[in-house]
């Protein structure tokens, strides 16, 4: 049976896809592209069977899904790619409405966390779709993820940048988990040994893609525009594991979330039964 796999837009999962298409046949794949808020919505609706996406997604509805053991889109860090752009410093924010990717579930609520528990500070937040440029005419900050911000963290005009992996592990000294790989009971029920295979083969993807990163970026597309040498460094920021030191990381958010009535509860982690 088709496995239907959601892929999100991004540079962040190249090293993991590249992988996995190239060393394993996916003719019973069916790869869906989307940013992570429109993977989330296909995810629930079961439009698709996983896909990594937002933490939060799982969190918000864990009766729904398992999570695939040992993969995630994390860093212990600076990630690079979620940025809050501003014009004044962070701590000349109190007050304000600050500007929301459309895209994010996840790092919209880490910003929340973040700027609250983090530094004291109580804001207003709106979404948008605007580019980087014109949301900073409508809002003093805005935050971006994925390319849009690795694009934004390049183009160097924007007078103060926070990267929301550093502020996290300096908050807590815990790695933060963007993103998990999230999977539909219905799918484990109805094509288990499809999901299980293909976890086998992400895994290996994953250590393959560990040891590859410059024969990836030398043949992919973001090279375009990001070149080589910044693509490498980006994927060694970003950690694809999900360790127990992970799980403390994503634990530990889900519980800030929690206590800021983000989550209605503490989710339970369940992850995909092996057998
Ligand atoms: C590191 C990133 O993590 C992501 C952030 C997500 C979110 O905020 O909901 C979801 C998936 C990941 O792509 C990124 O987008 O750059």
């Amino acid at each position: 049976m088709t496995l239907r796999i959601g892929q999100i837009d991004y540079a962040n999962v190249t090293p993991i896809f590249t992988a996995l298409t190239r060393n394993f046949s996916t003719a019973s794949y069916t790869f869906v592209r989307g940013v992570p808020s429109r993977l989330n919505m296909l995810l629930a609706k079961g439009d698709i069977d996983l896909c990594p996406s937002s933490s939060i997604a799982y969190a918000k509805s864990p009766e729904q899904y398992y999570l695939l053991p040992d993969l995630s889109i994390s860093s212990i860090g600076p990630v690079k790619s979620v940025l809050l752009f501003s014009r004044v410093p962070l701590n000349e924010l109190e007050g304000c409405t600050l500007g929301l990717t459309t895209d994010s579930d996840t790092s919209v609520n880490l910003l929340r966390i973040v700027l609250a528990r983090s530094h004291g500070l109580s804001n207003r937040f709106e979404r948008t779709s605007l580019p980087l440029a014109q949301a900073l005419e409508a809002f003093p900050a805005i935050l971006l993820i994925g390319d849009a911000a690795l694009r934004g963290g390049m183009d160097g005009r924007v007078a103060h940048v926070y990267d929301l992996g550093e502020e996290w592990f300096r908050f807590t000294g815990l790695p933060f988990v963007f993103a998990l790989w999230i999977v539909r009971r219905e799918a484990v029920e109805g094509k288990y040994g499809e999901v299980a295979a293909l976890l086998s083969q992400l895994r290996e993807a994953k250590r393959i893609a560990y040891d590859s990163y410059e024969s990836i970026a030398a043949t992919c597309e973001e090279e375009h525009w990001m070149g080589r040498e910044r693509l490498v460094d980006y994927w060694r920021c970003i950690s694809y594991d999900l360790t127990p030191f992970h799980l403390q990381g994503v634990k530990e958010f889900f519980r800030h979330a929690t206590e800021m009535g983000i989550l209605p509860r503490e989710p339970a982690i369940r992850l995909f039964p092996e057998s």
